[in-house]
């Protein structure tokens, strides 16, 4: 019957086979449509008729469903369906059907079913047994693979490091990144370590790409090791900070980047500081918003900010609540400090919270047998984020070494208190690292590389761990961190788009706890008036920038601005701070004219800049006036001709041009025929076209 079913529907056989999910409808719709039409014929009421009819149907597709039928299944249970259909139309057009009729009929068909299910359960079986064979071949070629590996890494690690370990499994990961091997040391006491301290070798050994490694760690016991081999380099590519804003907990950890392998790495702060170190164009400032953003997503943490750097760091998470739309919305830091005054302010506010909490919550912490200050929403851990505050640690002027008492006494006295600090350095300096305080409570770090060598020492950050090179990770940012949980490895820094940050301000507005009644008695009215219009008129658009301690001229300040390569300019717009990155990115790439250290009234001494020589300064749009200004100079001085000091003399005190823009647009002139250069050295001077000695 069942291969008369086959052959009888050969088309529909066919087509079944290959469209089965359609076809699982459409022979519910068509069976539902038979029995429907067939009970109506009987006699049953027509709604019984449909309902039974549809019923039947849906039982039939959920079924199939259920059952996971593969296409080929499915199409025979529709051929069966229609057969049955066809023979239920067959007997109502060729005699009248009575409910004896019917029965009969039904006994028939649901022999007829029971013979088209022995042939779909054989069907199945086959079809099962298929797929079970090809999963054996499947895993056949994946043991067959990691035999493979296995062969190859104990010869490996037989050659690099003399060890013959035995491979007990070979883990691939999900992400298709590399793969984790899993061995057993052999006797005679050889322990992880040995393996370990060669990951550079091994690596090379194995040929792996750059930003790949073989890293050991320790196995399940002493006598075991596994060892995670990178193959796919996942620190070259730039990944944006995921979007989904949803919210963190400091005791569930936050994501601070990837690992090799895609994983992402957390940071655990509820009783460690952290440090950052990143020179300058690694992508500090771009980790910096990766830390402020978790933070911000947090329901238990505040996040305390200082950079004297004109607050640039956390400057864009106050900036879209001060926002004329930004009615309502809470800044994604809690406060924001600018200056070595304001810090000041924060910093005594922490210590004396820290104190008064140690007294407040003797009864809450003894009914919940800690020592440790339960964090909550309620009861929040304050995040003091220092950008640069290595610097300020190892600077020794008065007013650094004032400030740098203070972080330390927070750091000293306030972790069961609730209160950590991430501090970030241009540079892994002695001064820093060389505080005990700083290494005995900073375990989690991180140095961000970005191809840079000088002034990183990774030896001195993570100090036990062995095979890191800074030129594993010459990629913006990316480095390494370790934390008490997560050993010293690479990773790579999510990076953080500005509209990023206008987001996480928005989507987390509702999430930031309040500070506790305690506390904030404690942190007192400094703490109260922290966005008082006064104290925030920097922040807002149309105000100055704070002066840096270098703009104050201050001799007993700070002069972070001093530590860096370059000077931190006032506040400017987005774009023109944009424009100025540009500028500079391509005025260092392409060598422009030196500026000499004293140059003689009116003596053309300087050099035009040489052929490769840009000066992109020269084609600010704002120094139009000043551009005119400097021809009508250059024409005024006749067949005499003048230079580029006296030029930029003439015209900085209405347009503050500097020798240097002048110097560009000199060479502009002369590469384009509006001046000539005539003498040299000294005697050097630049002389207007039409005044030039051939003219
Ligand atoms: N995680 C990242 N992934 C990809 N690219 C990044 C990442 N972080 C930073 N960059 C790139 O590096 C550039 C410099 O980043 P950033 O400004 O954060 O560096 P920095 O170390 O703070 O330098 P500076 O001190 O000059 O500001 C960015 O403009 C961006 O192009």
């Amino acid at each position: 019957m069942a291969n008369n079913t086959a052959t009888n529907t050969g088309p529909v056989w066919d087509w079944a086979a290959g469209h089965g999910p359609v076809t699982g409808a459409l022979s519910a719709t068509t069976g539902c449509l038979a029995v429907a039409t067939t009970g109506a014929a009987a006699g049953m009421p027509p709604g019984w008729a449909l309902a039974i009819g549809t019923a039947g149907a849906i039982g039939h597709t959920v079924t199939s469903l259920r059952e996971r039928l593969s296409a080929r299944t499915i199409g025979m249970r529709a051929a069966s369906w229609l057969i049955g259909a066809g023979w239920t139309t067959w007997a109502m057009t060729t005699g009248p059907l009575n409910w004896a009729a019917l029965g009969s009929l039904a006994t028939f068909g649901v022999g007829m079913g029971a013979a088209a299910r022995a042939t779909l359960l054989r069907e199945e079986a086959r079809e099962l047994e298929a797929i079970a064979a090809a999963e054996r071949q499947i895993s056949r070629e994946l043991s067959a693979e990691r035999r493979a590996i296995a062969t190859e890494w104990v010869d490996r690690i037989k050659r690099v490091c003399g060890i013959t370990v035995r491979v007990l499994a070979v883990e691939q990961w999900p992400t298709g990144a590399g793969f984790t091997i899993d061995a057993e040391l052999p006797a005679g006491g050889t322990t992880y370590d040995k393996i370990a301290r060669e990951s550079a070798r091994l690596s090379a050994d194995a040929r792996l790409p750059h930003g790949c490694t073989a890293t050991a760690s320790q196995g399940i016991d002493q006598g075991r090791v596994l060892i995670d081999v990178t193959t796919v380099n996942v620190l070259a590519a730039e990944v944006t900070y995921p979007t989904d804003y949803g919210p963190l907990s400091l005791h569930t950890g936050i994501p601070w980047g990837l690992r090799t392998n895609a994983d992402e790495v957390r940071a655990y702060l509820r009783e460690q500081c952290a440090l950052v170190v990143g020179p300058t164009g690694s992508g500090k400032t771009n980790m910096v918003h990766t830390i402020l953003a978790g933070f911000a997503r947090t329901t238990d943490v505040l996040t305390w900010v200082i950079d004297l750097n004109a607050g640039s760091a956390g400057l864009p998470w106050v900036r879209p609540a001060l926002a004329g739309d930004g009615e309502g919305m809470r800044p994604g830091v809690d406060w924001l400090a600018s200056t070595a005054e304001e810090a000041e302010l924060m910093l005594d506010a922490v210590v004396r919270v820290a104190k008064h909490r140690k007294m407040a919550y003797q009864d809450l912490m003894s009914k919940a047998n800690t020592d440790l200050l339960p964090v909550s929403a309620q009861i929040p851990q304050i995040m003091l984020v220092i950008d640069e505050g290595a610097e300020i640690l190892a600077g020794t002027d008065k007013e650094s070494r004032k400030l740098a008492a203070k972080i330390l006494e927070v750091i000293r006295i306030a972790r069961a208190m609730g209160i950590r600090t991430v501090l970030t350095a241009l540079g892994a300096t002695g001064a820093v690292l060389g505080n005990l305080m700083i290494r005995r409570e900073a375990k989690v770090r991180v140095a961000l590389t970005g191809g840079e060598t000088e002034g990183m020492d990774l030896g001195k950050q993570f100090p036990g761990s062995r095979g890191l090179r800074v030129d594993q990770a010459p990629y913006k940012g990316a480095g390494f961190m370790g934390t008490p949980e997560s050993a010293p490895a690479l990773f790579k820094s999510w990076r953080i788009l500005p509209n990023q940050i206008r987001d996480i301000v928005a989507a987390t507005s509702d999430r930031h706890p309040t500070l506790d009644t305690v506390s904030s008695k404690a942190a007192g009215p400094e703490y109260a008036r922290r966005w008082d219009h006064a104290r925030t008129a920097w922040m807002r658009d149309d105000q100055p920038a704070p002066p840096t301690q270098r703009e104050n001229g201050s001799t007993g300040g700070l002069n972070l601005s001093a530590l860096r390569d370059e000077q931190r300019p006032a506040r400017t717009s987005a774009e023109e701070e944009l424009a100025r990155r540009f500028r500079e990115q391509i005025d260092a790439q392409f060598a422009t004219a030196p500026e000499p250290g004293t140059t003689e009234p009116g003596a053309a001494t300087e050099q035009p800049p040489t052929a490769a020589g840009l000066n992109l300064s020269a084609l600010r749009g704002e120094d139009n006036a000043a551009k005119d200004a400097a021809l009508a100079l250059l024409l005024a001085a006749g067949p005499e001709g003048t230079g580029a000091s006296a030029i930029a003399r003439a015209l900085a005190d209405e347009h503050g041009t500097t020798r240097q823009t002048v110097v560009g647009w000199l060479k502009t002139w002369t590469d384009d025929g509006t001046a000539v250069r005539v003498g040299a050295g000294t005697k050097a001077r630049y002389v207007h076209h039409r005044h030039a000695p051939e003219a």
